[in-house]
C-alpha cells in the first residue's frame, strides 16, 4: 500500500548511500534506532554490471546483470543478517529495486554469467534472459511520446518488456525474494519508464511482509515509485499515485529555491497551488537525491551549501506535508564519482569520530545534530497539524505543530527578532537545533515560554543555524 511501514511514532526515512551492508546494521543499533530513524533505503542489492573489474564507478550499480543478492554492498548472508539486525531495533529496510532494465552494451564487462558477448546479446544466463524479453530496440529520445519513454531505451540500457508473464515472473520472484529476507518495501528505480498498469499488476503478486521479521497485520509491502516529472514531459506522476507513493521532485526544487532565499517561505505553508504537488499522502519529499545532489540545476540544496540545507531539512522534517527521506552521501566532487575505496577497490566503511562525525569521506548528514534532533522533533509532532503560522513578508516565517511543537526560520539577511506564539505550555525548553536536552543540562540554546504561550524569538544571521525548533520532549 502508499504508506510505507512506519514503526509507531517514527517518520522519517534515510538513505544511506552506496552504504555497505554490514556497516548499516551498526548504525541502525548505534545510532538510527536511539534517534528515531524509521527506515533505511538501501543502494540496489542485485549483482551489477562492473566497467571493470579493476575502478568501479557509480552508475554501475543501476545496470543489473541478474538478481542475485551480491553486490558491493554486500552477499545475502550480510544482507539478511542487516535487515535481521535493524528489524531487531525497529528500523525497516527498504531495497532501491531496478525493474526497468538490465545493463547497456559493455565491452570487457564482468558480472553474473555477464561477458562482453552476453551484453551485446542481450543475454543474462544469471536471470536467465534473452533478447526476446527485451523492447526491440530504440532510443530513448524523445520525454514527449509516452511510448518511447517506456519502450524505449534509457540511455543504452537495455529495455525489459513487463507486459510478458515471463518477465514479470522474474520480477515478482526477485521481490519476493526481497520480502522473505524481512524487507518492509522498495524504491521503485526509474518508475516512470515502466508503464503503470505493468507495474500495479507486479505489485499485486508481491506477497505480505514476513510476519517473522516483527510486522503486525498481513500488510503488503510499501512501495514509493520514483518519477522525475518537473511538468514539461508527457509522463506524469499522476499516473503512478493510485497504487504507491511516488518521489516529488517538484516539491525537491521549490523548497530549495525558497531556503536559497528565492521563493518566499510564505509559499511553502500553503504550497502554492501552481506548484502542482501530489497529495501530501502520495508524496515522497526530499531535499535531494543521489541523482539531483550530482547536477540537480541551481536549485537542489545539498551538503555542499550546508547552512540553508540544514534549515531545509528541518522544514521538512517540521512539515506534516508527505513522507520525508534525509539523505546520506560520501564527498565528492566529480558527477560519477565512486564511493570512498579502499586499496582493494572495495569500499571504504565510514569511521565515527569522536564527535559522532564521519570520517574516511562519508558525509553523515544524517549523523549531523540538527538533522537527527529534528528525526526526534517529527516523532514528538506527529499526528499533529500547523497553527500559528507567522511569516514577515519576507523570508522569516515561524509556526505550531499543535500544541507539541514549535520552529522558526530566518533565510534573509536581517536578524529574526520576534516574540511569538509557540502553542507550548509554559516553561523554559531546549532549542534542538544548537543542543540537546540530556541529564545534566542543556548544551545549546533555551528558550523560555510565557504562560500565554508566546516566546521571543531570535535566530541572529551570525548564528550558526538559521532555524529555531522547541518541543514538549525537549522541555527542561
Ligand atoms: O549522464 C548520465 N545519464 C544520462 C542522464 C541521466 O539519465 C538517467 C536517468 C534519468 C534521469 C532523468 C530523468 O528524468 C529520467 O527519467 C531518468 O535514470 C537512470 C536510472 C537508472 O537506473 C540508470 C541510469 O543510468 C539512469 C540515467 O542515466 C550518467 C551516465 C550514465 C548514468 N548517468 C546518470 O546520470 C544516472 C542517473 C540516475 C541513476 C539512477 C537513478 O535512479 C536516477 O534517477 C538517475
Ligand atoms: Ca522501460
Amino acid at each position: 500500500q502508499k504508506d510505507p511501514k512506519l514503526v509507531p511514532d517514527e517518520s522519517t526515512l534515510l538513505r544511506l548511500f552506496e552504504w555497505k551492508f554490514d556497516d548499516i546494521a551498526d548504525e541502525c543499533e548505534r545510532f538510527l534506532a536511539p534517534k528515531g530513524y524509521a527506515g533505511v533505503q538501501v543502494s540496489p542489492v542485485h549483482k551489477n554490471l562492473l566497467y571493470t573489474a579493476t575502478a568501479p564507478g557509480l552508475w554501475e550499480r543501476y545496470q543489473p546483470m541478474s538478481y542475485k543478492l551480491v553486490s558491493r554492498s554486500g552477499d545475502e548472508t550480510a544482507f539478511r543478517d542487516m535487515v535481521r539486525r535493524c528489524n531487531a531495533v525497529g528500523v525497516r529496510i527498504y531495497v532501491d529495486v531496478v525493474l526497468n532494465h538490465m545493463s547497456g552494451n559493455w565491452d570487457n564487462a564482468v558480472g553474473t554469467g555477464g561477458s562482453t558477448a552476453d551484453t551485446y546479446n542481450y543475454s543474462y544466463p544469471g536471470v536467465p534472459y534473452d533478447h526476446s524479453d527485451f523492447h526491440p530496440y530504440c532510443i530513448l529520445n524523445d520525454y514527449q511520446d509516452p511510448e518511447i519513454v517506456r519502450n524505449c531505451e534509457l540511455v543504452g540500457l537495455h529495455d525489459l518488456d513487463q507486459s510478458q508473464d515471463y518477465v514479470r515472473e522474474k520480477l515478482i520472484d526477485f521481490l519476493n525474494h526481497l520480502v522473505d529476507a524481512g524487507v518492509a518495501g522498495f524504491r521503485v528505480d526509474a518508475a516512470k519508464h515502466m508503464w503503470p498498469a505493468d507495474l500495479e499488476y507486479i505489485y499485486g503478486k508481491v506477497n505480505n511482509r514476513n510476519s517473522d521479521a516483527g510486522y503486525c497485520g498481513d500488510s503488503s509491502p510499501s512501495r514509493y515509485q520514483e518519477v522525475i516529472d518537473l511538468g514539461g514531459e508527457a509522463v506524469s506522476k499522476f499516473e503512478y499515485n493510485g497504487f504507491g507513493r511516488v518521489t516529488e521532485f517538484k516539491h525537491s526544487e521549490q523548497i530549495g529555491y525558497a531556503f536559497r532565499g528565492n521563493n518566499r517561505l510564505e509559499w511553502t505553508y500553503t504550497y502554492k497551488p501552481n506548484w502542482g504537488l501530489l497529495p501530501s499522502g502520495d508524496a515522497l519529499v526530499f531535499v535531494d537525491n543521489h541523482d539531483n545532489q550530482r547536477g540537480g540545476g541551481n536549485a537542489i540544496l545539498t551538503y555542499k551549501t550546508p547552512k540553508n540545507y540544514k534549515m531545509a531539512i528541518a522544514f521538512i522534517l517540521a512539515h506534516p506535508y508527505g513522507y520525508p527521506r534525509v539523505m546520506s552521501s560520501f564527498d565528492f566532487e566529480a558527477h560519477d564519482q565512486g564511493p570512498p575505496q579502499d586499496s582493494d577497490k572495495n569500499i571504504l566503511s565510514p569511521s565515527i569520530n569522536a564527535d559522532g562525525t564521519c570520517g574516511n569521506g562519508w558525509v553523515c548528514e544524517h549523523r549531523w545534530r540538527q538533522h537527527a534532533n529534528m528525526v526526534g522533533f517529527r516523532n514528538a509532532v506527529r499526528g499533529t497539524e500547523i497553527t500559528n503560522w507567522w511569516d514577515n513578508g519576507n523570508h522569516q516565517i515561524g509556526f505550531c505543530r499543535g500544541d507539541r511543537g514549535f520552529v522558526a526560520f530566518n533565510v534573509e539577511d536581517n536578524d529574526l527578532k520576534q516574540t511569538l506564539q509557540t502553542c507550548l505550555p509554559a516553561g523554559t525548553y531546549c532549542d534542538v537545533i544548537s543542543g540537546s536536552k540530556n541529564n545534566r543540562a542543556h548544551l545549546g540554546a533555551e528558550l523560555v515560554v510565557a504562560p500565554n504561550g508566546e516566546a521571543f524569538s531570535v535566530r541572529l544571521i551570525s548564528d550558526d543555524d538559521g532555524v529555531l525548533a522547541i518541543h514538549l520532549e525537549e522541555k527542561l
